[in-house]
C-alpha cells in the first residue's frame, strides 16, 4: 500500500520526485527499493540507508550532501549514477540507475561457475570501472560481488560497480560495516594496516582477484571451510587453493591473473593499470564487446574495425611487465 506509513516517512523531495515501491534487494546497510521518476516513469533504485548502521564514534562524520556532490560529477560507463540524494534524520535515501540483471552474486551463484570468456568481459568492465575511480582519486575498498550489477540476465551485458559513493560518503563507518561483513574480499593490510590508512589503491587490486577468482571457479579462495586458519589468517598469508576440478578447464593466462592479484605485499600486487595490459585481456573480440556495450553511441556512427580497437581503459600505462620493476 503505497500510502501506508512508509510513504509518510520518506523525505518531501524524495516523494514529490519519485513513486517508492516493491522491495529490490536488502543488504548491510538497509534496503534497495523500486522507484519509478512520475515525470518520466523511469525505473531507478533507491537505496535507504539507516542512520543508526554508521553512526561513527567520535570521528566528524563527512557532510555527505557535499560528498554527493563530488560523487554526482564521477561519469563512468561502469559505475552505478547517483541520479539524486536525499536524508531525512534517520535514514539516506540514494536514488541509483536501475541495472535489471540485479548483482552478479546472483548469477554466480546460479551458475555455479560463469564461462571464462564471460568471467573475461565482466572482469574487464570492473577493471576499466576501478582505474576510472583510481584516478579520480577514489578507492572502492569493498569490491565483491553483491556490488557488481548486471544491465540485463543476459551473458553479453554491461556491468556497473556500485556502492563505492557510499563508502566514500560514509567512508569512516563504511570501514566498520566493511568489517562486520564478510572479511572474505579484503586484502591483507585492511586488517594489518587499516588504522594507519597506510591502505591505498592496491586493496581494490586484491578485491577485483577475489572477484575473479570466484566468478572462474564458483568458489571463494579464502572461506572458513579451508584449512586451519581463519578467513582473515588465510588472508594474510595469501594461501589459497586452486581446486583441480574447478580450474581444469580455465586458462594459465587467466590463472596467472588472479595470482599475480592475490598478492599479499601490495608494493608487489599487479597494479590496475597493468591488468589492464595482461595478456589475458589483449582478446580483440571481447574488447570490441566491451567497447560496444560500454560507448553504444560510438559503435554506432563510426564502428572501430576489430583488428583495430582501441581499449575502452585508452589511457592504461604502455607495455605490460610482468613484475613491478623497483
Ligand atoms: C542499486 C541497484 N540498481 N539496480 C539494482 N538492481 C540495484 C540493486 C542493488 C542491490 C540490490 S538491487
Amino acid at each position: 500500500d503505497l500510502q501506508s506509513d512508509n510513504q509518510s516517512s520518506l523525505p518531501k523531495g524524495l516523494q514529490e520526485k519519485y513513486l517508492l515501491t516493491r522491495q529490490i534487494g536488502v543488504g548491510v546497510c538497509g534496503e534497495v527499493r523500486l522507484a519509478f521518476e512520475r515525470s518520466t516513469c523511469n525505473k531507478f533504485a533507491v537505496k535507504v540507508i539507516n542512520k543508526k548502521n554508521f553512526q561513527s564514534e567520535g570521528t566528524a562524520t563527512r557532510n555527505a550532501e557535499t560528498e554527493i556532490k563530488i560523487l554526482q560529477r564521477i561519469d563512468h560507463p561502469c559505475l552505478i549514477k547517483t541520479q539524486d540524494f536525499y536524508q531525512t534524520e534517520d535514514s539516506y535515501f540514494i536514488v541509483l540507475e536501475m541495472m535489471e540483471g540485479g548483482e552478479l552474486f546472483n548469477k554466480v551463484k546460479s551458475q555455479q561457475q560463469l564461462k571464462e570468456s564471460v568471467a573475461k568481459l565482466y572482469f574487464y568492465q570492473m577493471l576499466c570501472a576501478v582505474h576510472y575511480l583510481h584516478s579520480n582519486g577514489i578507492i572502492h575498498r569493498d569490491l565483491k560481488p553483491e556490488n557488481i550489477l548486471l544491465s540485463s540476465s543476459e551473458d553479453v551485458c554491461l556491468i556497473k560497480v556500485t556502492d563505492f559513493n557510499q563508502s566514500r560518503i560514509l567512508e569512516e563507518a563504511a570501514l566498520m560495516r566493511t568489517l562486520c561483513g564478510t572479511p572474505s574480499y579484503l586484502a591483507p593490510e585492511v586488517f594489518t594496516h587499516a588504522n594507519t590508512t597506510g591502505y591505498g589503491l592496491a586493496v581494490d587490486a586484491w578485491s577485483l582477484g577475489v572477484l575473479l577468482f570466484v566468478c572462474l571457479s564458483g568458489y571463494a579462495p579464502f572461506h572458513e571451510n579451508f584449512g586451519n586458519y581463519s578467513v582473515s589468517e588465510q588472508i594474510i598469508r595469501g594461501e589459497f587453493t586452486m581446486i583441480p576440478k574447478k580450474w581444469e578447464h580455465i586458462s594459465n593466462q587467466a590463472k596467472d591473473m588472479v595470482r599475480k592479484l592475490l598478492v599479499v605485499d601490495p608494493k608487489e600486487r599487479m597494479s590496475i593499470a597493468e591488468a589492464l595490459q595482461h595478456p589475458w585481456l589483449q582478446d580483440q573480440e571481447m574488447l570490441a564487446t566491451a567497447q560496444r556495450l560500454m560507448y553504444p553511441n560510438d559503435a554506432a556512427c563510426h564502428p572501430a574495425p576489430v583488428a583495430m580497437v582501441t581499449p575502452a581503459h585508452q589511457e592504461a600505462e604502455s607495455g605490460y611487465t610482468t613484475h613491478r620493476k623497483r
